[in-house]
């Protein structure tokens, strides 16, 4: 089983007046781990909830395995959504919680869901609504990984980990993923520290998809471009600037667009000096009340 490809055809979905997706078009290939970005309020857990097939879209479509999720037994089944609030029985022990999932999940593996629970340090005898916040995470990221379903969808389950538990789980998801392939989603509005593990981000800006890409093509368009005013202005002349800081007479734009190595080796030679943006710096100047 190599995962379940992902695709939504200008899905919309409503909420009364409140528009949360407004007519998304995305694919996500079978396998390998991808990332879903957006700010607050962008439509990230909606469109999560309506992959896992707890939602019907108001119109649009999605597909998941090639099939509309919504009461798709097969589909659902092997789809496992894990959100940050949890999903688990909070007045029953960490113990209880995961022997359920072993009941009712088919993927479940209890072996690794064990030794998950002894690296994440969890008191398996705790009940869910007794663990702290980070400890909730990371009994989330226990379920996200042990369920091995070929539909992983962690939404921002992540957050409530202090530095060194995300960098174990960053490191545990990246192992589990190559020895068992498996289409994973990942939703966040933190970058930095996961852009290394994607090969695709979808970014959502008020319900719609500004981006979807593979992230070496969205790194690769991305560049910054510092020096003299005129010489800056000449080499960006017809790009898609977004941001330009002025600072005395040197000037730094960062330019998001498809950028051909003859024009950048002329930049370079007019004494402009090129530089690689970060993904969450993209992601800051794209989703900026600016482009709103
Ligand atoms: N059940 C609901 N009823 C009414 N409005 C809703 C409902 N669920 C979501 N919304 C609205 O839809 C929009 C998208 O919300 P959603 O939770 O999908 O965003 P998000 O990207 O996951 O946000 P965050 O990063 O803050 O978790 C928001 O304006 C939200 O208020």
């Amino acid at each position: 089983m190599s995962g379940y490809p992902v695709a939504a055809r200008d899905l919309t979905v409503r909420f009364g007046a409140t528009t949360a997706l407004d007519g998304a078009t995305f694919d996500l290939p079978a396998g390998g781990l991808h990332g879903l970005l957006g700010r607050n309020g962008s439509g990230k857990t909606t469109l999560l909830s309506t992959l896992a097939g707890l939602r019907t879209p108001s119109s649009g479509s999605v597909l998941v395995d090639g099939v509309d999720p919504f009461e798709n037994a097969r589909v659902m089944g092997g789809t496992g959504l894990v959100r940050e609030s949890g999903d688990l029985l909070s007045d029953a022990s960490v113990r209880s919680n995961l022997r359920l999932l072993g009941d009712i999940r088919s993927t479940w593996h209890a072996d690794r869901a064990d030794e998950l629970v002894d690296l994440f340090r969890l008191d398996r005898r705790k009940a869910v609504s007794a663990l702290s916040r980070g400890q909730r995470s990371a009994l989330g990221a226990v379920v996200g990984l042990a369920s091995r379903a070929p539909l992983t969808i962690l939404d921002e389950v992540y957050l409530g980990m202090d530095a060194p538990t995300r960098q174990l789980f960053y490191d545990l998801l990246l192992a589990d993923v190559i020895e068992h392939p498996r289409t994973v989603i990942l939703s966040s509005h933190l970058i930095g520290e996961i852009e290394h593990l994607l090969e695709r981000v979808v970014i959502l800006h008020a319900g719609r998809v500004l981006l979807s890409d593979e992230v070496d093509a969205l790194r690769a368009k991305g560049v910054t471009l510092t020096g003299a005013a005129s010489a800056v202005a000449a080499a960006v002349d017809g790009l898609t600037v977004v941001a330009t800081r002025d600072l005395g007479a040197t000037r730094q734009v960062t330019v998001f667009d498809d950028l051909d190595d003859a024009r950048l080796a002329r930049a370079r030679s007019a004494g402009v000096d090129l530089g690689a943006v970060p993904l969450q710096d993209l992601f800051i100047h794209l989703t900026g009340e600016e482009s709103r």
